[in-house]
């Protein structure tokens, strides 16, 4: 249903407490006055209470975790705080006497506050970080600190890990789930449907909504081939499956939608996404992503590298860490990609370039110290944590990588700067405590550029690995099957993750008969439950499926 009108039909008879939480960057003033409208309109005499005008003053302190080392100015390890940490006392709202009053209790927290009816009001985190980004006041705002412009460190590492965690204990007891993205006429569902259609969707193939975001470097390629509206000119990133951030559309095709975060079918189907061995190994952490980096007429990524496992813990908090591939899905011609250090890199010189080229923008010879290779379609570059390494212009990448993305440990940016002349941040320091100096020369062509091995092969088909390494916890397969051919697989208690990399479509079928068509460059997710399921080409081409899976420690 859309509409504050439709949700307040729904609410049960009064007297009421009614607490509608939420994300920090719903717009709850607005929230407010269509509520209260809408319940006035139908004849209750509503009282509203504001819970962050009851934050405890040192809220937003409590809430972050101190960054290590002390002053860094990039990063915050992952904030372990509650959303209770927000107040010092709870408010407890009276309970009218009266059968037509309702007190409505609203912000980030409110359902701390024993309602009768909860409701929680999303606004998909995408909204928050282009709205903090840009300075958007009501949404661009930091939880506990409503009103002033927010900051992105603080959202991504203190804000979204509470929200989440609050969001996911209560997910069971919500009464009503409404999507805030239309803010005039939310669609709303009611609970029990929400949690009946989550626990289908758990047993059965399901994609995430996509969306880019825009960078320095970025390209046109989802702009010009999938018609995708560039925020800022480009169409860099594509969140096809960041589990944390992605969203999946629940409702009637040409009807309302409610998009509900992925991570709830995580939190209250975890066995049936990721399995018993997988769920006991990341708790309800789905732990691979797919996204896009698309740099066609676009330019290179910064060099980086992302942090060893136990700097990862450590420093940043997470408890895996941001292991990558890149599988080439298409390249203009001589593009490359930069991976691993070559032969002779002298590391101290390379921390000298990095030093020059931000003290007084002298460019750094790259290719000294690392190996540029050509990014030929289907190959897959592995890139695990601790591996210098960028995407060159003229690529589509799909990343088929752990799911955290927000570590990456830039060396160098290529120069690059701003609007107002200034660079992105460029956290080196961190860059050198994890860079991996020992795989060099042959080694990084040997180890992270594997040739495929057929794994399994019939009439038509074969599965290939390509790409394993001991270090990294998940695999990367690749289904290859002709016109007209079809190939069984079976998830066998561990969750799927598909994209058609290349080829018109294919036709996905479980056993239970679910039937999901993949189109080009689209990804899906089998989930553990599943079991046995079909892959069938469609149209005259060949079908490239890339597979990616956990595999045994
Ligand atoms: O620092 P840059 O150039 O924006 O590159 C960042 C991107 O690089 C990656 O780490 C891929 O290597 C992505 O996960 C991330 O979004």
């Amino acid at each position: 249903m859309a509409g504050w009108p439709a949700a307040v039909a729904a609410l049960p008879a009064g007297p009421l407490v009614l607490s509608v939480d939420g994300p920090a960057a719903a717009d709850w003033d607005a929230l407010a006055e269509g509520l209260a409208a809408a319940l006035r309109s139908a004849g209750w005499d509503a009282d509203l209470l504001d819970v962050r005008g009851h934050y405890a003053p040192s809220a937003a302190e409590r809430l972050s975790a101190r960054p290590v080392p002390e002053h860094d100015r990039f990063f915050t390890p992952l904030s372990e705080a509650q959303a209770a940490d927000l107040f010092d006392a709870v408010p407890r709202p009276v309970k009218p006497v009266d059968g037509g009053v309702v007190v409505v209790v609203f912000g980030p927290g409110a359902a701390l506050c024993e309602p009768d009816v909860l409701w929680y009001a999303d606004l998909p985190k995408r909204y928050a970080e282009a709205a903090v980004a840009h300075e958007d006041l009501p949404v661009g705002v930091n939880l506990g600190r409503p009103g002033e412009p927010g900051d992105l460190v603080r959202l991504f590492y203190t804000d979204w890990p509470v929200q989440d965690r609050h969001r996911d204990a209560i997910a069971r007891r919500v009464d009503r789930w409404i999507d805030l993205q239309d803010a005039h006429a939310p669609a709303s569902l009611d609970g029990a449907a929400l949690r009946r259609t989550l626990a289908h969707l758990a047993r059965g193939p399901v994609r995430t909504r996509p969306y880019f975001n825009s960078t320095p470097w970025g390209g046109r390629w989802a702009a010009s081939e999938l018609g995708f509206t560039p925020q800022a000119g480009n169409t860099a990133l594509g969140y096809e499956l960041i589990a944390p951030e992605a969203g999946v559309l629940i409702g009637e095709r040409s009807g309302a939608h409610v998009e509900v975060p992925f991570q709830l079918l995580c939190v209250l189907h975890p066995e049936d996404m990721l399995g018993r061995e997988v769920h006991r190994r990341f708790g309800t952490s789905f732990p691979i992503r797919f996204d896009y980096l698309d740099t066609m007429g676009g330019g290179n990524l910064s060099l980086h590298c992302h942090p060893q496992e136990r700097y990862m813990r450590e420093v940043f908090g997470w408890p895996y860490t941001q292991h990558e591939t890149y599988y080439v899905t298409a390249g203009a011609p001589g593009s490359k990609v930069l991976l691993g250090l070559t032969e002779h890199a002298d590391l101290d010189t390379m921390r000298r370039q990095v030093e020059d080229a931000i003290a007084d923008g002298t460019p750094m010879p790259v290719e000294d110290h690392v190996q540029a290779h050509p990014a030929r379609v289907g190959q897959l570059f592995m890139i695990p944590a601790g591996t210098p390494h960028a995407s060159g212009a003229g690529n589509l990448v799909l990343e088929v990588s752990a799911t955290p993305y927000l570590y990456s440990l830039r060396f160098y940016d290529w120069l690059r700067k701003d609007a107002n002349g200034a660079s992105r941040p460029l956290p080196y320091e961190h860059g050198f405590a994890n860079l991996d100096a020992t795989r060099r020369g042959e080694d990084v062509t040997k180890d992270l550029i594997q040739q495929p091995r057929t794994l399994r092969a019939g009439e038509g088909w074969r599965e290939e690995v390509i790409g394993a390494l001991p270090e990294m916890f998940y695999a990367v397969h690749r289904l290859v099957v002709a016109p007209g051919a079809e190939i069984a697989d079976d998830t066998a208690g561990r969750f799927h993750i598909l994209n058609l990399a290349a080829g018109q479509g294919a036709v996905i079928e479980t056993a239970d008969g679910r039937t999901h068509f993949l189109a080009f460059a689209e990804t899906l997710t089998v989930p553990a439950a599943v079991g046995a399921y079909r892959v069938r080409s469609v149209g005259s081409d060949e079908v490239c499926v890339v597979k990616a899976l956990v595999v045994e420690p």
